[in-house]
């Protein structure tokens, strides 16, 4: 059963102010989404790589390499989820098939692996619903109480509680149909969608290191990350 990637791409990061959206911030000698397009390329699994831009943004065009088989669609919506429901679209109007799996990736996501994508694919290829890379919440959690300044009121009880990541690995007639049910304003993930219709996508164990750049701390912490793994790749080689 194909695979395709699609890559939401068309934010305007505002929680990271700058000269350019966070996806074409530099970090590492390549734009962050240039960084998540190769862990979808380098994955032997993912038979497409769709990156969703804005209409008229042909940044990508210049941070992106050439590749057979990755595509750029110019179909950013004003939402997250409207960026994602266009490019499902856009894929069918490509030819894809309305059963094929569809990993749908934040661009801002640019620590994933190769590894770490096969992996949520792994556990997901036979299952009913499909699944998503999440995290148990690693930090005791605070109810806020705001006045003058945020004091903690309580301590909310923390266990079977995830992190949502990306990854997130749905068909693509059973995600866009989520989709196109519920208000783009109320979903932040593909996963909420899907749960909307009464289904339990599976929570696949992530890793830290696929956090996603919000703020300028962010920036630094992949920099840092991506540097120090292509380093110990030259030195393995
Ligand atoms: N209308 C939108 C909004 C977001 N995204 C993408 O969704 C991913 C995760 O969203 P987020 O981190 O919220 O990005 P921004 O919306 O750009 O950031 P902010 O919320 O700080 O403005 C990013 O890759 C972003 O480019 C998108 O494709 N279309
Ligand atoms: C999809 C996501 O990355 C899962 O954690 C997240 O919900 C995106 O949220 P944002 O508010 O658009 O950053």
């Amino acid at each position: 059963m194909p695979i395709h990637a699609l890559i939401p791409s068309a934010g305007s990061g505002t929680r990271l102010p700058g000269d350019r959206p966070k996806q074409y911030r530099r970090v590492a000698g390549a734009a962050v989404v240039a960084h998540t397009v190769r862990a979808f390329l380098d994955c032997g699994r993912v038979d497409t790589v769709t990156v969703v831009v804005a209409p008229g943004d042909a940044r990508a065009r210049g941070a992106l390499p050439a590749h057979a088989r990755l595509r750029i669609a110019e179909q950013g919506g004003a939402t997250r989820a409207q960026t994602v429901t266009q490019g499902l679209r856009w894929l069918l109007g490509q030819g894809a098939d309305a059963n094929d799996w569809v990993l749908v990736h934040d661009a801002a996501r640019c620590c994933i692996t190769p590894a770490a994508i096969d992996g949520l694919i792994h556990a997901c290829e036979n299952d009913a619903v499909g699944g998503l890379l999440a995290l148990p919440l690693p930090d005791t959690l605070k109810q806020e109480r705001r006045g003058d300044v945020a004091r903690a009121a309580a301590t909310l009880p923390r266990a079977g509680l995830w992190l949502a990541q990306t990854p997130q690995m749905f068909r693509l007639d059973t995600l866009l149909a989520a989709l196109e049910q519920a208000d783009p304003a109320d979903i932040t993930d593909e996963a909420s969608a899907i749960e909307r219709m009464g289904l339990q996508p599976r929570l696949v164990m992530g890793s830290g290191a696929n956090f996603k750049i919000t703020y300028p701390d962010d920036l630094r912490l992949a920099e840092a990350l991506l540097a120090s793994r292509a380093a110990g790749a030259r030195s393995a080689a």
